[in-house]
Order: structure tokens, then C-alpha cells, then sequence
């Protein structure tokens, strides 16, 4: 990352809108776009495919060198592979998304993946990025000049992830949603804003207008940072 790169790291729980409002905020900002839970599920993927338990941490850790991740940082042009497999979809079935949590635990992997990203964003070609995940504003880049929780009501958040997920009971959706949560909140805390990051609820707000209220606090940040 070069030294006037804009940083942004935005953190949020399962279904807040990270993904997708980071990306259409990145879109309009020109900047690029790190998805970095995707990293977590392309590791579990590839776990599940060489047939590897997934609570064999140790086992997994001593793989990571073999483990050849490659992801889009262009909000336009979003894809993630593992060596020349194009996983962009299959890291979002449910085979994936149950077991991503026990291999996003384990401290050895999680500072593989940090600095990853930390590589990403270094290289990345635009001249702003938005990182969003879990721990980007505490442990990523605790230093980005723009951190924000996204967040929305539980309530909120099942619903959206349930009109997503047509063809699945809302009450499993919901099951699933709460128990992922649940185990990611033991490893790091994404459910309150650390000091200094700001807070962007989106309960009550459409999609546009959570893009809008990201983009303001892009925009009082940035200007702040710069004014000193
Ligand atoms: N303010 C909003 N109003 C309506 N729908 C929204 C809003 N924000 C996000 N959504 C929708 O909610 C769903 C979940 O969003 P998204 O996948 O971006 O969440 P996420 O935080 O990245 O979830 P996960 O951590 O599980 O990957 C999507 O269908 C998205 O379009
Ligand atoms: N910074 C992060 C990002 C993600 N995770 C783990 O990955 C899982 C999938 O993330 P999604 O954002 O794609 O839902 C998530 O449930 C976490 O287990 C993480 O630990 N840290």
C-alpha cells in the first residue's frame, strides 16, 4: 500500500451487509475490495476437498504452504480461486459455511491469512481499499484512518439472509446465522465498535441508504484525517 492510500476496514457480523455494501461502496468510490471472510471459506473448502478433518488444526496449519489462494480485489471483477480451481461459488454452500467457524479459529492460520491481506492491500492498484471481515478494525489494520461496524438487528439480518436463501427453511437460515456468530464471537469481538470506530446501523435503512451512511463516514474521516 502506498504511503496517500485511502484504508478502510469495516467488521460486522454474519448478514450485516459487509460484503455487499462494501463492494457497492467501493464501486462508487473507484477503490478496490478485500473480502477477506473469503479466505476463510476458500481454506475450508479446500480442507473438505483433500479430505482433511477440519478440527485437525495441526494438520491443516502444516498444509497452509500447499494451500495457493488467489482472490479479485476489483469490486468489478470479483472472483476467488484456489490454484486453478475458480471457487468464487462453491465457498458459499452450506458444507463450507458449517465448518468455516473451527477453521477460522485457530491462531496459526489466522495470522497466515493476516498477512495475506496485509500483502493484498500493500498491492493493491487502486488508491483506496475497503477490508471487510471480523477483526479488520481490531487486529487487520487497527490503524486504517476509516473503521466501521456495520451492523443491523438480528432480527434484520436473518430476514435479509433468508429472502437470499429462498430454497432453505428461515428457521435453519436463522439457526445456522446465530450458531456462526456464536462461534466467531469466541475468537474475536465483531458485536461492539472498539474506540475510535464508528458505529453504521443499518436496521432501518434501505440498502442505498446504508451505502450513503458508509460513504459519509468515508468521507468525515478522510477529511478529518487530512486537516489533521
Ligand atoms: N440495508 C440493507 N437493506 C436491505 N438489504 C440489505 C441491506 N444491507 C445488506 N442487505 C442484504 O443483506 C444480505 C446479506 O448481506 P451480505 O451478504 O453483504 O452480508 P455479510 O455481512 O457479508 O454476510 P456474511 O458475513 O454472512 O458473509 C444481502 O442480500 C444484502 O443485499
Ligand atoms: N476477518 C474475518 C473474516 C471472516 N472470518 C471467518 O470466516 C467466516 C466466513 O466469513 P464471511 O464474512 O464470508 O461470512 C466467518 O464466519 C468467520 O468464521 C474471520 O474469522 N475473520
Amino acid at each position: 500500500m502506498s504511503v496517500s492510500q485511502i484504508f478502510v476496514a469495516i467488521d460486522g457480523p454474519a448478514g450485516s451487509g459487509k460484503s455487499s455494501i462494501s463492494k457497492a461502496a467501493a464501486e462508487r468510490l473507484g477503490y478496490n475490495y478485500l473480502d477477506t471472510g473469503a479466505a476463510y471459506r476458500a481454506l475450508a473448502w479446500w480442507v473438505l476437498e483433500r479430505g482433511m478433518p477440519t478440527a485437525d488444526s495441526d494438520t491443516i496449519v502444516d498444509a497452509l504452504p500447499d494451500w495457493d489462494y488467489n482472490i479479485g480485489v476489483d469490486p468489478d471483477n470479483y472472483y476467488v480461486a484456489v490454484g486453478e480451481t475458480d471457487v468464487t461459488n462453491a465457498i458459499r454452500e452450506p458444507r463450507v459455511t458449517s465448518v468455516v467457524s473451527s477453521v477460522a479459529r485457530v491462531p496459526k492460520i489466522r495470522e497466515h491469512v493476516n498477512a495475506l491481506f496485509r500483502d493484498i492491500m500493500r498491492s493493491a492498484p487502486q488508491h483506496g481499499i475497503i477490508v471487510e471481515g471480523r477483526d479488520i478494525t481490531t487486529v487487520v489494520a487497527p490503524d486504517a484512518p476509516v473503521r466501521i461496524l456495520l451492523t443491523a438487528s438480528e432480527e434484520v439480518r436473518m430476514a435479509r439472509r433468508s429472502a437470499e436463501l429462498a430454497n432453505e427453511k428461515a428457521t435453519e437460515v436463522a439457526d445456522q446465522l446465530r450458531k456462526r456468530d456464536a462461534a466467531d464471537s469466541r475468537v474475536v469481538d465483531f458485536m461492539t465498535a472498539a474506540d475510535g470506530v464508528v458505529t453504521v446501523d443499518s436496521t432501518t435503512l434501505t440498502f442505498d441508504q446504508t451505502v450513503d451512511a458508509v460513504l459519509d463516514v468515508i468521507e468525515q474521516q478522510t477529511s478529518r484525517t487530512a486537516h489533521g
